[in-house]
Parts: C-alpha cells; structure tokens; sequence
C-alpha cells in the first residue's frame, strides 16, 4: 500500500473515532501519525463544535499538539480514570492482540491504557493481520546493562537491535529509556513472550497488547470498519 493510500485510510478511522469523544470525558490520547490525525480532528471539534473534554496524554509530542489546538491536558495522576482511550497500533490479530511502539511510546501507552475503562486503536487495514510479529516489536528497557541485555535477547534468539534515532544515536524514550527491537517476523506464542520480556530484569516494559483492547476501527476503503473484542463486557 503506498503512503497516500495508507494515509487516508488512517485519517479515516481518526475521523471515526473522534466520534466516540463526548462533552465531559476523559480521554486518553495515544500517540503516532494516526493519533495525530485524531488529535487534529478533535482540535477541530473544539474549536468548531465546542467540543468539551478532558485529554491525558501518552506521549510528550501529543501533549504539545493537543496544547496547541485549544485540548486540556492533563497528567494521569490528576484523574480517577480515563473513561475512553484512543490510540494507534502497528498490527492487530483476530484475536484482539497487538504491537505498539513503532514510534517508542509503548510505556506511557501502556500505563494510560490500563487506567482506561475503553480502548480504541485506529489502524488502516495494512496493520490487521492473521499472526502478529512482521513489525519488530519493542521492547523498552533501562540504559544501564543494556548491552548485557541485548546479547541475552540474542542468545535467546530473538533478533535484538537496538534502535537507532534521527540523530544516529539511541533512540531515548520520553523517560530517557531505550528501545530494543526484537526482528521475530512472526509470534505464535504472544502470552509466554510477554511473560518472559516482562521478568527480565531491565526490561521496563514491552509493545505486546494482549487483549487489552475493544474496539477497533479498520480504516479501509468506503466506510471504516469497527470491530468489537467478544472478549470484553
Ligand atoms: O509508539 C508508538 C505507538 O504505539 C503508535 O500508536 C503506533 O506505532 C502506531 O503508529 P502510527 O499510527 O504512526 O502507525
């Protein structure tokens, strides 16, 4: 798929789940290019609309983008709860299991979306896919040992790089950690990877997101596609 294409099937799902935003909530703002056509689209809304709610963002640079559009941001630990996120994803499966962290925002994402009493992701439809593990999924860890780190993941064989940023340097999290890319083309055992990347000392945290989320909204061409996890209530 190229670019364009992709682009206006992700603004299409943006568009769609803008929707889902109502006067008064708490709304958790996720981060990536899809995100940031739903933040421009809710900035829209607010501006236009009179749009009224509250945002809690997982990443520094949705921060700034809501600021600038007139959306009130707040920090998590000022609200009881999200009543709704809205986030990105680079692959989904049937099974309502995905990656997060292309862009390194796996470990805020993660924290705000455990707090959320729904979840949305919007993908285009590139990103739904039969087996998760095409997209190297990141892994979050602490700079300190970090080499230990990558070669335990590679004796493992799990195919660790650690990622490189626009400036040629590590890449650094917006907590000042480090993203170690595991390349595995395919996970079939999603549950016992999360399990063994979550109890290695080091690693913060890692972009699998298992079951986690409710609804997602598919663009594609025509109208946007919602599926909805039979799993959640
Ligand atoms: O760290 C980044 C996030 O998990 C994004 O939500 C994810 O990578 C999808 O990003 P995009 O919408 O740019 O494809």
């Amino acid at each position: 798929m190229n670019k364009e294409l992709q682009d206006s099937l992700k603004r299409k799902a943006a568009v769609k789940a803008a929707d889902y935003v109502e006067n008064g909530m708490i709304v958790g703002l996720g981060s990536g290019s899809t995100v940031t056509m739903l933040v421009d689209e809710l900035g829209r809304r607010v501006q236009k609309d009179g749009l009224q709610f509250t945002g809690v963002a997982t990443s520094i640079s949705t921060a700034q983008q809501a600021k600038s559009l007139g959306i009130k941001i707040v920090d998590l630990d000022m609200v009881d709860a999200i009543d709704l996120t809205i986030d990105g994803a680079d692959e989904v499966d049937s099974h309502f299991n995905g990656i997060k962290g292309g862009g390194g925002n796996l470990l805020w994402e993660k924290i705000v979306a455990i707090n959320s009493k729904k979840i949305i992701w919007v993908v285009d439809q590139s990103k739904v896919v039969d087996t998760i593990g095409a997209f190297h999924l990141a892994v979050d860890v602490i700079p300190l040992g970090s080499q230990h780190l990558l070669k335990k993941f590679d004796d493992a064989g799990l195919k660790p790089v650690i990622r490189i940023g626009k400036d040629d340097h590590p890449f650094k999290t917006d907590s000042n950690n480090l993203i170690i890319d595991l390349h595995l083309q395919k996970i079939e055992e999603a549950k016992k990877l999360a399990d063994y990347l979550i109890k290695t000392v080091g690693v913060v945290e890692h972009g699998l997101f298992l079951n986690m989320v409710d609804t997602v909204i598919v663009g594609k061409e025509g109208t946007p596609q919602v599926l909805t996890n039979p799993n959640h209530g």
